[in-house]
């Protein structure tokens, strides 16, 4: 198969930090409408990965191609624009505001003439946030100050945010970080429901939440691949046992 087929090729990437090498040589493949995990022990390299692919971070060689577009020569708006969404640890909402406005906001500048803030409401806002309040379980609260929503809450609506974007490729670190076992089951059909037109790269420690996610999950250890497969598969993998799942 060439390697054309795949929304997302990176092929041996590195990079070192002052001579250490947090990725090393990794060459990594994501399917259309993939969701793939990515676990390992701290230090892993598994942030740096995600910094990597959304430009935060400059590669030292090798290649990340999105839709067979290089991305290593981009600055983060750019690839922002190729269709590249991030979420990080901790939510970036506007607390003040409320679920509606934190949606309407995100909607693309591109767009409208007016750009994101001063835009009429137009019926193609409307619709697509009432769409995406669905999708993240908050239709119910859109009048609501965005401050008053639970964490995990909080956490879907700038899921959301995102997805007013329209991502080809979502990449979260850490979901369900101190989410409530009902909220992550939550959070689990969230996922599965936005990567039936995406893609999803989602680094995660919680297994329980990884198996009801995951179509297949890479392990990194120090900054190189130790396994990939199926999570039944990497489960079984000595090497993973040893390094990661057995601590
Ligand atoms: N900008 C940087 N400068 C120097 N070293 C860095 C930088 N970014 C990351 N590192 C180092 O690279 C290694 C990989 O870090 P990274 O955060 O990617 O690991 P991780 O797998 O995400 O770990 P965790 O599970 O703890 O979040 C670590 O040793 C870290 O200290």
């Amino acid at each position: 198969m060439s390697n054309t087929d795949f929304v997302l090729a990176i092929e041996d990437l590195t990079v070192s930090f002052d001579g250490f090498k947090a990725v090393d040589a990794l060459t990594l493949y994501v399917d259309k409408n993939e969701l793939r995990v990515v676990i390992g022990p701290n230090g892993a390299g598994k942030t740096t990965v995600l910094d990597l692919i959304c430009g935060k971070t400059k590669s030292t060689s090798g290649s990340i191609k999105f839709k067979n577009k290089e991305l290593t020569k981009l600055s983060e708006h750019e690839i922002v624009r190729t269709g590249v969404g991030r979420k990080f640890q901790t939510p970036s909402i506007y607390e003040n505001l409320s679920v509606y406005q934190n949606l309407e906001v995100s909607y693309p500048k591109g767009r409208n003439v007016w750009g994101s803030l001063t835009f009429k409401r137009t019926d193609a806002v409307l619709e697509q946030v009432h769409k995406i309040a669905k999708d993240i379980m908050l239709e119910d609260h859109l009048e609501m100050e965005a401050a008053l929503l639970s964490h995990g809450q909080k956490q879907w609506l700038e899921i959301g945010m995102l997805l007013m974007q329209e991502p080809e490729l979502l990449m979260l670190d850490e979901p369900v970080a101190g989410m409530s076992a009902k909220e992550r089951d939550q959070t689990a059909d969230l996922l599965n429901r936005i990567c039936e037109n995406r893609s999803v790269l989602v680094i995660e420690h919680d297994m329980e939440f990884v198996k009801k996610i995951a179509h297949k999950v890479t392990v990194l250890h120090q900054g190189k691949i130790l396994a990939e497969g199926t999570m039944e598969q990497v489960q079984a993998d000595e090497r993973v046992i040893e390094v990661y799942l057995g601590h």
